[in-house]
């Protein structure tokens, strides 16, 4: 993807500003979300906006798509002064929005779901689904967008539903489009053909702003830069006149450690036994056919593969969220370098596995993670309300006790909060994954699954949780991580495990390379291999 930096020539680069956002400030309740914030995009350019979590970045753009109104500061587009009060002002002015959680209705065809909630006026124009059809093929055929416009939205993958979205926008006559987080739910390989849409867009004269946490990402694909740190600009940089280093360190306020310091591993006894795992999919079909792996005390064991090769169900299978046809799971405590009890846990609950001494950051933290609506600190003792250090027999002293622990969670984790009443909905999306990383390493549990646990999260959050993964480990945890960055997986794992349809199929050493992994997680078989 090297060639892909774009270097443009200069007439372009001094193209008319498509968008101009002038002192933007908007506060919420303890919170300065854009302080005096300033951004210049050329008509033209990609144009990366990136930050920490809670940064500002969603607060900015949804005041630029009219989804939240500024306290005060000034809007221009293509050079005019524009008041956005709502969506339909954004899209009047050409400007669309491809959300990070998709707006499609799942039911409901490609074409159905782009005539919805369309511009009269706009492509096709009325509920003319032949009409909207043609249209929809044309767009496609312009922008290198293929996608069949009678296709159910259910049926479609997530790479296929965001190209649904970028037709929507598209067809309602956007010319500057907003892109938040969009790589954060594909695939490699699916990240890599929407670059090549990107490309294609601005080459046809479009204007993108991509937010994104990757900054490999953002030196691959864009333009010029524009950091945000803590609601303020930290700064603008040309993307071929800077490096990773740099914009982390902007983003970040001091050094960010790009790769993970550890020392070498001192496996103890196993902890996690998992043995012959059979398991069905939510349509009934087998999709774990025996899944074998052991965790052992003070290791962490990576599970590499392409995703939607059963690491979901696999993680659902351990940690008593989706229901064995065959197979055992069991897990020991571990004291003084010995086994001192093994339990089998293999049809337990998630609530009873997690008693066990099983922890578990879910993929998915705005689903099983966190009860959205509630505040981090009943967040803090989700699942272990019926614990007995939490018992209902004293009321007061209970309430007592859960503020202060989750007081401590918050200052130990550094949750950026003005408070622990605040409900976790309002926190960035970092900020979320550490109310649950915290909750689910201080209950000192003996095996923990980390499951994605840096997707969405800015690189100072990863640092830090790549730190306590590791912490975990050196304090003799047993820690399966399930990460479909390839990166993160080699550089934190001291084994990992290649899955492939359903199966781990190998078991490598840390130092295997990319390659050696690729062959495997497609299913061939590279001669270096060690079980
Ligand atoms: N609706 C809201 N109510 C209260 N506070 C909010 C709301 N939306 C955002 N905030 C707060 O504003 C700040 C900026 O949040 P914002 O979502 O803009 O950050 P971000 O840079 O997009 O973060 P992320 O990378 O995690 O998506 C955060 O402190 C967040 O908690």
């Amino acid at each position: 993807m090297q060639e892909s930096t774009l270097v443009r020539p200069v007439e372009e680069r001094s193209s008319p500003f498509a968008v101009e956002m002038r002192e933007i400030c908007k506060a919420w309740p303890g919170v300065i979300a854009n302080d005096h914030v300033n951004l210049q995009v050329r008509k033209g350019e990609i144009h990366a906006l990136v930050g920490e979590n809670g940064a500002g970045k969603s607060t900015l753009m949804n005041i630029l798509y009219g989804l939240i109104h500024p306290d005060s500061g000034e809007i221009l587009i293509n050079g005019q002064p524009a008041h956005i009060g709502g969506p339909r002002d954004a899209m009047h002015l050409g400007i669309g929005m491809v959300h990070q959680h998709f707006m499609l209705i799942p039911p409901l065809t490609v074409a159905e779901n782009i005539i919805l909630g369309r511009e009269p006026g706009g492509l096709g124009g009325g509920l003319n689904l032949k009409k909207a059809r043609t249209d929809i093929r044309a767009l496609s055929e312009q922008y290198g967008l293929p996608i069949d416009p009678d296709a159910r939205i259910e049926d479609l993958s997530v790479g296929l539903q965001q190209r649904v979205e970028i037709l929507k926008v598209l067809a309602r006559g956007a010319d500057i489009l907003i892109m938040d987080e969009p790589t954060g739910v594909l695939t490699p390989q699916e990240t890599y053909e929407l670059f090549g849409v990107i490309r294609g867009l601005v080459a046809q004269g479009k204007t993108v702003i991509f937010i994104t946490h990757k900054l490999r990402e953002v030196l691959d694909l864009t333009d010029n830069i524009t950091v945000l740190r803590r609601g303020k600009n930290a700064g603008t940089l040309v993307t071929r006149e800077t490096n990773q280093k740099e914009i982390a360190r902007l983003m970040v306020g001091r050094e960010v450690l790009l790769r993970v310091n550890k020392k070498p591993a001192e496996p103890g006894p196993v902890v996690l036994h998992v043995e012959n795992v059979h398991a069905d999919s939510d349509l009934g079909l087998e999709v774990l056919h025996g899944a074998s792996f052991d965790v052992h005390a003070g290791e962490i064991l990576g599970i590499a593969g392409v995703e939607g090769n059963g690491q979901t169900e696999l993680v659902e299978a351990v940690t008593g969220m989706r229901h064995l046809t065959s197979g055992t799971i069991t897990i020991a405590k571990v004291r003084d370098g010995k086994q001192e009890v093994n339990t089998d846990i293999t049809g337990l609950s998630a609530r009873e596995k997690r008693k066990m001494g099983l922890a578990h950051i879910p993929e998915d933290r705005r689903g099983s993670g966190l009860v959205l609506p509630e505040s981090i600190e009943d967040n803090s003792i989700l699942g272990r309300q019926r614990w007995p250090e939490f018992s209902w027999s004293q009321v007061v002293l209970l309430l007592n006790k859960i503020s202060s622990w989750a007081k401590r969670l918050v200052t130990d984790f550094d949750v950026r909060t003005p408070s622990i009443e605040v409900p976790v909905r309002a926190l960035s999306g970092g900020n979320q994954q550490k109310v649950i990383i915290a909750r689910e390493l201080a209950c000192n549990p003996e095996a923990l699954v980390a499951s994605q646990p840096t997707r969405g999260v800015d690189i100072g959050a990863i640092e830090f949780i790549h730190r306590r993964l590791i912490e975990q480990r050196d304090a003799g945890k047993a820690v399966l991580l399930i990460s479909a960055e390839l990166d993160e997986i080699r550089s934190l794992s001291d084994r990992i495990a290649v899955m492939y349809e359903g199966n781990i199929v190998d078991i490598v050493g840390p130092d295997a390379t990319e390659e050696q992994l690729g062959i495997l997680m497609t299913g061939g078989h590279p001669e270096h291999s060690e079980k």
